[in-house]
Formats: structure tokens, C-alpha cells, sequence
């Protein structure tokens, strides 16, 4: 039995917790706040993320981080990509966190590009002192979390340095309706499930203008295109976009009423504002800021990536929401 600390009790370090739990490991979650960890411990619920939904009762939480890193022997991180690093630096002044968390695996649950560092999560961990390079990995597919709070099979990739790390990381989340495929392609897994987010909200807008299924599937697929373009040119492995974390994880994204991405940009098509949008969602939508991060990571790398600025364009700069289909259709003539 491995003991492991998840950081970060939403709807997905929840979640997760369940399926390390359902795994044979002994799972405790650090909670931000305590009533969400009494909650967690004594009723075994989390109402906040998953409504009624029975957690199994060997999962225990508490808003003491020390706590949560006591005997832990990894750490699995579902804190969302902007509010990380200052969470981090929020432990490091705790009693004996002074120099980092402890020297163990780190696996990253997170979707996201930290805005104005353009960092992926992994490089924020270890810039951080919250893992070492050769002990952090990320995990990333179609993982809609209400669907594996419900026990319904599904896959997903874990990548680390090394196929030895990924390993030990596959066994920690070998719960009986989760299979984990390793990979060493850190960067690609990250940018695939960072990226997906973005493209969810394209296609959430143009369904929320009330386009069809051929525009859907359009920007679904020009989208990977944008998503392999990017990842290929800053080292990932072009096999991991094909695969479940990246056209696994964007079909279940855009496709699924569950997506907060893809109700954030409906929400957007059928004429709320960013802010009325991201109301009505509630939770995370990771796309909103990591669109910008992403958009500057092309740029640099002269990378062309039209769905993505086109939806920096509407929810930075609060241009018309039709922005997102004349992405797909103003170009000059050129091969797929
Ligand atoms: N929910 C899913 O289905 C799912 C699946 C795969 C990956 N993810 C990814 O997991 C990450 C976490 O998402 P989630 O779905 O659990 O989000 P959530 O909105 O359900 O929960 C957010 C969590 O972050 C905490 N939080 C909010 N603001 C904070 C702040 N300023 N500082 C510190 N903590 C703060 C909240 O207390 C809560 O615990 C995201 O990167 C998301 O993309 C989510
Ligand atoms: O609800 P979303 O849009 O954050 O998506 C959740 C997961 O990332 C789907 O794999």
C-alpha cells in the first residue's frame, strides 16, 4: 500500500483521490479549505464538486499541508495551473516546508500554461522546488471527472522522464475502470491536455451560435492540427496527438456537455460575456487564461495556431464571438 497526498480537493483531485483510493492506496487530500476537508473525512462527500456522490470512506482530507505531506510517498497536484505557483510559495512558509516538499514523485493532474511565464505545470513544480526534474510526470486523457466519479471505464497517459516512473505512476491509478498507457513524452502529454481546453471553447461558441455538426467537426479536427503543430515544434512526440491524450482527450472535451470549457464557450455563443461566462460555469475552465499562454508559445516558435488566436482574441480582447468560425475560414488556400 502506497501512501499518497493529493493536492487539490475540486472535482478532480476529489475524483482522483476515489481512483487511488480504488487502487489499494492509502489517499489523503489537502483541501484549501477546512470545512471542505471535515466534509471529506467525516461524511465522505465533497457537495461543493460532486453533489451527492459517496467517496469511499479510507479517503480522508485536511487543510494542514504538513499533514498531507506526513509519510507521504508521492504527490499527486490538482491545483489549478494559474493558482499553483502562489500556492506553492503559500507552503513554503509553513513550519519545515522552507526548502520544498518532500523528494518524492510528483504527478501533475493539471490542464493548463501558466500565463505570463508560459510555463507548462511540470516546469512550475520544478522552477517551484515542489519536484525534481527526474520525479515529476503528468497525467492527461479523456477524463471527464463526474464520469469516473461514476466507476465508467476509460483510459488515459501517464509520461515521466522515464518508463520506470511512468510505471510506478500507471500502478498508483490502477483502479478496475481506469487504465493508464505510459509514455516518456512529458511535453506532448502536457501540451495535449493544456491545449484541448482552448479548442473546447471554439467549438462550444460555434454550437452556441447554433452551427452544426460539420463545423464541430471541423474545428475538432483543425484543431488538432493547431494542437500537433505546436507540440511537435517544442519537442513532444507526433504519436501522442493521435493517441488518448491528445485526440482522445479533445473529442471528449468538446463533444461532452460536462466539459466546463465547452459550456463556457456555449455560454459564449449564445451571447454571454467572458465574465457572465465564466459565472455561469462556476468551476475551472483552464482554456480562458491558458489561451494566451499558448498564443505567445507560437508565436514565438512561429508556430500557426488561428483557432487558438481566435479565441484569445474574444476572451481577452472581447472581439465578436463569430471570430471563432472565420478562424477556420479566412485563410489564404493552402494542403491540409
Ligand atoms: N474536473 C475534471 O473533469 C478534470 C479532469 C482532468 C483534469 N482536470 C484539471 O484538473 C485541474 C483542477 O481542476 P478541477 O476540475 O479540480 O477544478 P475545480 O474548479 O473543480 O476545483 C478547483 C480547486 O482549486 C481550488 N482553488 C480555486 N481557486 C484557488 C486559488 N486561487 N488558489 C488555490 N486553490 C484554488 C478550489 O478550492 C478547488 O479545490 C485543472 O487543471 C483541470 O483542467 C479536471
Ligand atoms: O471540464 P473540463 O473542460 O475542464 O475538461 C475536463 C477534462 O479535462 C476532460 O478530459
Amino acid at each position: 500500500m502506497t501512501r499518497l497526498a493529493v493536492l487539490g480537493a475540486g472535482s478532480w483531485g476529489t475524483t482522483f483521490a476515489q481512483v487511488l483510493a480504488d487502487a489499494g492506496n492509502d489517499v489523503v487530500l489537502w483541501a484549501r479549505r477546512e470545512e471542505v476537508a471535515e466534509e471529506i473525512t467525516e461524511h465522505h462527500t465533497n457537495h461543493s464538486y460532486l453533489g451527492e456522490h459517496e467517496l469511499p470512506a479510507s479517503v480522508t482530507a485536511t487543510s494542514r499541508i504538513q499533514d498531507a505531506l506526513d509519510g507521504a510517498e508521492g504527490l499527486v497536484v490538482a491545483v489549478p495551473a494559474q493558482s499553483l505557483r502562489a500556492t506553492l510559495s503559500s507552503w513554503r512558509e509553513q513550519p519545515g516546508l522552507a526548502s520544498g516538499l518532500p523528494a518524492v514523485p510528483v504527478l501533475s493532474l493539471t490542464k493548463g500554461i501558466e500565463r505570463g511565464t508560459d510555463a507548462r505545470i511540470s516546469e512550475v513544480l520544478i522552477q517551484a522546488g515542489a519536484a525534481r526534474q527526474d520525479l515529476v510526470g503528468v497525467l492527461s486523457g479523456p477524463n471527464l471527472s463526474a464520469e469516473i466519479a461514476d466507476r465508467r471505464p476509460c483510459g488515459t497517459v501517464v509520461a515521466a522522464p522515464s518508463e520506470e516512473l511512468a510505471g510506478t505512476f500507471a500502478r498508483w491509478c490502477d483502479a478496475p475502470y481506469l487504465r493508464a498507457y505510459t509514455s516518456t513524452d512529458v511535453m506532448g502529454v502536457e501540451i495535449a491536455g493544456a491545449v484541448k481546453n482552448v479548442v473546447a471553447i471554439a467549438v462550444g461558441a460555434a454550437s452556441g451560435l447554433g452551427h452544426g455538426h460539420n463545423t464541430t467537426a471541423s474545428l475538432i479536427t483543425r484543431g488538432l492540427a493547431e494542437i500537433t503543430r505546436l507540440g511537435v515544434a517544442l519537442g513532444g512526440t507526433r504519436e501522442t496527438f493521435a493517441g488518448l491524450a491528445g485526440m482522445g482527450d479533445l473529442v471528449a472535451t468538446c463533444a461532452s456537455p460536462l466539459s466546463r470549457n465547452h459550456r463556457l464557450g456555449l455560454a459564449l455563443g449564445r451571447g454571454l460575456s467572458i465574465e457572465q461566462a465564466v459565472a455561469e460555469v462556476g468551476q475551472t475552465a483552464e482554456g480562458v487564461a491558458t489561451a494566451r499562454a499558448v498564443a505567445d508559445l507560437a508565436e514565438r516558435l512561429g508556430v500557426d495556431m488561428p483557432i487558438t488566436r481566435s479565441v484569445v482574441a474574444v476572451v481577452d480582447h472581447g472581439a465578436s464571438i463569430e471570430q471563432v468560425t472565420t478562424a477556420l475560414l479566412s485563410r489564404s488556400v493552402r494542403p491540409e
